[in-house]
């Protein structure tokens, strides 16, 4: 069988670099494009010395039409207005477009549903195994843990060059256990605290946002109870365990339906 051809997007990126470098070590892939936006330092570089590897022949370009129109799939993981524009392009080519792209508003969202009529959607805040393996346990724990005795908070910390926050990644994980507690995360939120609070509301899902440094990704859920801290957590040490979910996702999203789909669909932890 021939090998997925996949278009990497943001390709001088951190995760574009990182993408790149995972498909080359995956059978059954074949990087088929490398794409910047219009005016990058980047264009005409040879994609694989860019990302670290031997050249590949494949010269980044600024032109998304003719890589998508010849292409079985796009990963993205850019900024959310362009990965709007590259969603609307992944319908009209009818191919898979993995998003990782975080800090999208729902207007946005409501775009990636609609490109989700003709291509295959998969969209999560983080590819890797651990963290939706997270999730489920999330779910699992705060559906146990009363709200009352025991009170959910969100911890994360992110590199310096990180826009968003809260991250993608705490996001999905305050819907994890919102879902377990049946309530909605948007109405339960508490995203930030600052000076006379009061004291904490029951069954609210709080969040704590740091930045620093190189860190790649530390993401804790805590169930803080009278007497004891149930923390579940997660680290990731390298940008591949979010490439290879990626192109895993990439893979299993060619033989689906055009549709809108999760890292845990791809990984079948679904219940
Ligand atoms: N879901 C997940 O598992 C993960 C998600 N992420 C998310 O991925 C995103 C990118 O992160 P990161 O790689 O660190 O960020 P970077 O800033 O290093 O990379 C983004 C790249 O996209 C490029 N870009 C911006 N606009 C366009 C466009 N219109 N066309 C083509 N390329 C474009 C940028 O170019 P330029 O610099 O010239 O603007 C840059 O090279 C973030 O939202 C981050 O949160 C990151 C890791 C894992
Ligand atoms: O910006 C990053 O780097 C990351 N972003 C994702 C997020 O917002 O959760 C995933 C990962 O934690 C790294």
């Amino acid at each position: 069988m021939s090998d997925v051809k996949l278009v990497v997007v943001g390709a001088a990126g951190r995760m574009g670099q990182s993408l790149i470098r995972a498909i080359s070590e995956v059978d059954g892939a074949a990087l088929s494009a490398a794409v910047e936006r219009p005016g990058s330092q980047h264009l005409g570089e040879d994609s694989g010395v860019v990302a670290g590897l031997a050249a590949n022949g494949i010269a980044i370009t600024d032109d998304p039409l003719p890589a998508f129109a010849a292409a079985d799939g796009v990963l993205d993981f850019t900024m959310p207005a362009a990965s709007v524009e590259f969603a609307a392009l992944a319908a009209q080519a009818r191919i898979v477009h993995v998003i990782g792209t975080t800090g999208c508003s729902e207007d946005d969202e409501a775009k990636f549903d609609a490109a989700g009529r003709h291509a295959r959607i998969i969209k999560s805040g983080n590819y890797s195994l651990g963290v939706n393996l997270l999730a489920v346990l999330v779910k699992q724990a705060a559906q146990a843990l009363a709200a009352s005795d025991y009170d959910i908070e969100v911890l994360e910390m992110h590199h310096r060059h990180k826009v968003d926050a809260p991250s993608g990644t705490a996001l999905l994980l305050g819907e994890a256990a919102a879902e377990g507690r049946g309530i909605k995360l948007g109405e339960k939120s508490v995203m930030v605290r600052e000076g006379q609070t009061g004291a904490r509301e029951d069954g609210t899902i709080g969040f704590a946002t740091l930045r620093g440094g190189s860190v790649v990704g530390e993401h804790s859920v805590l169930l803080a109870g009278e007497g004891e801290t149930i923390t579940l957590s997660h680290s990731a040490l390298d940008r591949q365990v979010f490439s290879r979910g990626a192109v895993k996702a990439a893979l299993w999203g060619h033989s689906q339906k055009p549709g809108r789909y999760d890292m845990i669909d791809v990984l079948g932890l679904s219940n």
